[in-house]
């Protein structure tokens, strides 16, 4: 794995079960992540965390984030807000593949209200597990950064 694939963290507090477990499940990867918190049960607002992870990326620091909130939808709310920045809500892993197949996602949100720690493990794994495929759906991607 080279530094260019390496993965930013964050949560809200609703969403730190769940990331401990993807702490977890990265390390058994052997994935390469930084964690930006929130890393206690304070209630925090995930619109700070989101754009933080997602500059990062923006920025060339870190290739993915993943980010964790009660559903996913408000982190993927405010990182989609960023350019550059194609961010997902999945509940499943087939979203997960297909949203870096076609989609060229790079920041996979998911809630912790949601879904549970074995079944985000396997839509992290699809997420990561999947290259970009380019070709027709490149052109819609640049269509994507052009709205
Ligand atoms: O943004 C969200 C919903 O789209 C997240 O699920 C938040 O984690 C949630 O809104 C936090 O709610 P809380 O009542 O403040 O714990």
């Amino acid at each position: 794995m080279s530094s260019s694939d390496s993965i930013v963290i964050a949560c809200d507090h609703a969403g730190l079960p769940l990331k401990q477990e993807i702490v977890a499940a990265l390390q058994e990867l052997g994935r390469a992540f930084e964690d930006l918190g929130t890393h206690d049960t304070a209630s925090v607002d995930y619109p700070d965390y989101a754009r933080r992870a997602s500059s990062l990326i923006v920025e060339g620091k870190h290739r993915f984030a993943v980010l964790i909130c009660g559903s996913g939808v408000g982190m993927a709310i405010a990182a989609n807000k960023l350019p550059q920045i194609r961010a997902v809500v999945c509940s499943e892993p087939y979203s997960a593949a297909m949203s870096r197949r076609h989609n060229d996602a790079n920041v996979l949100c998911m809630g912790a209200r949601v879904v549970g720690p074995g079944l985000a493990r396997e839509i992290l794994e699809a997420f990561l597990g999947q290259q970009f495929e380019g070709g027709r759906h490149q052109r819609r991607v640049d269509k994507l950064e052009a709205c």
